[in-house]
């Protein structure tokens, strides 16, 4: 579904990608793992049109993308949710869900969108029309979620979702990831909390100074001593 070739991208002259090579199959869950600094969240960025410099190729349901700005990228079926969730202030729950569909062909569906939202997250249902920003983190990294997912894309890139929440919502969150892939969602997960990732990811890539150091299934890095030892916090 996501073919990224031989991508390189650049910070002004900081050369920070170098000939990044990854897929994705339709209805997997792929895993990006690295230390800080390693390029995860620029490779997100530049699969996004994020960038300004980028170099190479990304293939999304057999087109390429290179070239096209961001909003062009949605309309073809990708969702990001950042690392910074931009939930907007001053606006409820439900308005936040809006701003998922405002350039969606399915807008004119709102109701039946948020009945659906309200469903896959129980958390939200309950607070549909309360400020946003009073959530806890959360529950706003679940709206930031909802809200990517709203236009009902066919895969959805997320940066570092179960970053500062409290672990029982990132074990709800992690349940929720892998029922959307079973929804037929598919999904490249960028994660520090490595283990739980490998546990429901199918395959992951590590990444090391802007490279692409391994590549392997889940069940495998997950065996391996030396992933466990560098990643996982054992
Ligand atoms: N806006 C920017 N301007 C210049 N350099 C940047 C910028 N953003 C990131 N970098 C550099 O690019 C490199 C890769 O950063 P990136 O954020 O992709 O790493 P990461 O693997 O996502 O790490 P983290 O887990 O810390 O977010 C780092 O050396 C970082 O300092």
């Amino acid at each position: 579904m996501l073919s990224v070739t031989g991508l390189d991208a650049w910070y002004g002259s900081a050369h920070i990608l170098q000939d990044v090579s990854l897929e994705v199959k339709r209805g997997e869950i792929v895993c990006l793992i690295g230390r800080n600094g390693a390029g995860k969240t620029t490779t997100l960025k530049s699969v996004m049109g994020l960038l300004p410099r980028v170099r190479g190729s990304v293939h999304f349901d057999g087109q390429e993308l290179l070239g096209l700005p961001a909003h062009a990228r949605y309309g073809r079926g990708l969702a990001y949710v950042p690392e910074e969730r931009r939930i907007v202030p001053g606006l409820t729950v439900r308005e936040n869900i809006r701003l998922g569909l405002v350039s969606s062909p399915i807008r004119s569906r709102e109701g039946q969108v948020i009945e659906r939202i309200a469903e896959t997250f129980p958390r939200l249902r309950e607070r549909l029309d309360q400020q946003a920003t009073t959530m806890s983190g959360g529950e706003q990294q679940m709206l930031a979620i909802a809200r990517a997912t709203a236009s009902d894309p066919a895969m959805v890139l997320l940066d570092e979702p179960s970053e500062g929440i409290m672990p029982v919502l990132v074990d709800e969150m992690f349940e929720l990831f892998a029922r959307m892939r079973d929804g037929g969602t598919t999904l490249l997960l960028v994660e520090q909390n490595v283990e739980l990732a490998l546990a429901i990811a199918d395959r992951a890539y590590v990444m090391d100074q802007g490279r692409i150091v391994h590549a392997d299934t889940a069940r495998n890095l997950l065996a391996d001593p030396r992933i466990r030892e560098e990643y996982c916090a054992v």
